[in-house]
């Protein structure tokens, strides 16, 4: 369960936290001296940390180094009057995780929060290779022990001490958040921060205030300044998902930055010097973008000092069994199931199904099918009718209803699922409703994301992790408009 430490002397915070967290998960522990912050930092270690700025006995900056050297990757959160953001926005460009301005919003410090606990796990859970460790060690694991992960490891174990660019190809699914970290847990910044940025899931405007940051009155909105990533990372290490989507003009910023490892935040003259390594990925072709002129020649020679392909999951053999059993034993504790096998019909349907979405449909396929399951093993009838064909055939039930009957559809999809005894009722409706959603607009749109995305009111990034993480084949859905 994660920790959150609050170092505040104003009660008033203490009970605003508490009651932001209640029935969470979260465990909060507050107290209002600094000595006693010190001391449940080392006895607690706690995940992330609200610091007031203006502690009656201590200085809160004075304070954040302090804690620095006892745990350099806790994220700090600075509580911060309004009228003195300028002191937060200098703990900031100092590597504090964020701040909050008075008076607290709930909803405010519990998304922040939330985001510093990912970033924290990011840093703080160390990603192992399966080659060279055991399965009991602590945090992630890289499974795979097919001669395509070898030669994955062998290069992350060369370049990871390099202070180089690393760029990292593969499909969606594939595993390149996980590579981008174990890369950063063997590198001698492995000490310093370590921060990911999806390029797709944000737009122009704002992708390029997140990395550079901007001044007050950059454009409509930016009503402080506020510091980007590229200068709160200084040391660390940046983990750039999804690069393909960048605009020409955050490519250029991009490439200055590489080049120079200098910038100025948006609507600002000063420049800024950082020192960050740039790990960056995609599953876009980008030779083809390059000839295209979508992608700078120039920044795709920076970034690709050095290159690690992931193999698609279908080309990884034996992987596929490992990686089976590896979630089963995570999803049985997760889940407070007991499943203690796939029988042999499933296992070779399994194996002979080309998995599109790669290890996260594995996950998402697996957890459904272990949602499902009545008794200790799982049989074929568990998993989706799409793992029934010969392995050849892709085809989504789901996706290709005829969407004019979907309200009916929709009643008897509920009926199966209680009828299996769901406990993922609402999420799974959910999934049900976006499928049908997207699918009817890109069909509509003949597969074009940029039109489906308007349509819906969402950006061309998030349409396409809904694609990702729904398991959408475009051109099928582009085939049954045929
Ligand atoms: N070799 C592996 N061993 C165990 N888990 C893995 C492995 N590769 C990927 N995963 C898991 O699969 C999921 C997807 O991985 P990840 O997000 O790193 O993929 P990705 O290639 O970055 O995807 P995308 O291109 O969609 O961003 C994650 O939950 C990750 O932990």
């Amino acid at each position: 369960m994660p920790k959150l430490l609050v170092i505040d002397d104003d009660r008033t915070v203490h009970r605003l936290v508490e009651k932001t967290f209640e029935d969470t998960g979260v465990i909060t522990i507050s107290c209002g001296v600094a000595e006693d912050g010190l001391n449940l930092i080392r006895t607690e270690s706690p995940d992330a940390l609200l610091l007031d700025i203006m502690l009656r006995e201590a200085n809160g900056l004075e304070l954040a180094t302090q804690i620095r050297h006892l745990d350099p990757k806790l994220p700090i959160i600075f509580i911060t009057a309004m009228n003195d953001s300028d002191t937060a926005i200098q703990a900031m460009s100092r590597g504090a995780y964020d701040y909050l301005l008075k008076p607290l919003n709930k909803q405010e410090v519990q998304d922040l929060v939330e985001r510093a606990f990912d970033t924290r796990r990011l840093m703080q859970s160390p990603v192992h290779m399966q080659e060279a460790t055991s399965t009991n060690e602590q945090g992630d694991l890289l499974v795979g022990r097919s001669q395509g992960m070898l030669d994955v490891y062998k290069k992350i174990g060369r370049v990871a001490p390099q202070d180089v660019a690393v760029l990292i190809l593969g499909e969606s699914g594939t595993g390149k958040e996980l590579i981008a970290r174990a890369i950063y847990h063997h590198s001698s910044r492995r000490n310093e921060c370590f921060m990911a940025i999806n390029c797709a899931a944000l737009s122009d405007t704002l992708l390029e205030s997140e990395l550079f940051g901007h001044e007050k009155g950059a454009f409509t909105g930016a009503d402080r300044r506020h510091i980007g990533k590229f200068e709160q990372c200084n040391g660390g290490t940046i983990f750039l998902d999804e690069i393909g989507d960048m605009s020409p003009s955050t490519q250029s910023k991009v490439l200055r930055l590489l080049q120079e490892q200098k910038f100025e935040r948006v609507g600002g003259t000063e420049t800024i010097e950082t020192d960050v390594r740039i790990i960056s990925a995609t599953n876009r072709d980008l030779e083809q973008m390059i000839e295209d002129g979508e992608f700078r020649l120039d920044l795709y020679h920076r970034l690709n000092t050095f290159q690690i392909n992931l193999p698609p999951l279908r080309e990884r053999g034996g992987d596929i069994q490992l990686l089976l059993e590896h979630f089963l034993s995570r999803f049985n504790k997760s889940l407070k199931k007991h499943i203690s096998g796939i029988s042999d019909e499933a296992v070779q349907m399994l194996l002979s199904y080309p998995w599109p979405g790669n290890i996260r449909e594995l996950q998402a396929i697996l957890r459904k099918a272990m949602l499902m399951a009545v008794g200790p093993v799982l049989v074929p009838e568990f998993f989706p009718s799409e793992l029934h064909g010969n392995g050849e055939s892709v085809s989504r039930p789901a996706e290709t209803k005829p969407v004019a009957n979907a309200g009916e559809d929709f009643q008897q999809f509920l009926s199966e699922l209680e009828a299996a005894g769901s406990t993922e009722m609402y999420s799974e409706a959910l999934e049900w409703m976006e499928r049908q959603l997207i699918t009817r607009v890109l069909t509509a749109t003949e597969g074009n994301q940029s039109k489906a995305a308007e349509k819906l009111g969402i950006t061309r990034g998030s349409l396409r992790n809904k694609i990702r993480s729904l398991n959408i084949s475009i051109d099928h859905v582009i085939s049954s408009d045929d």
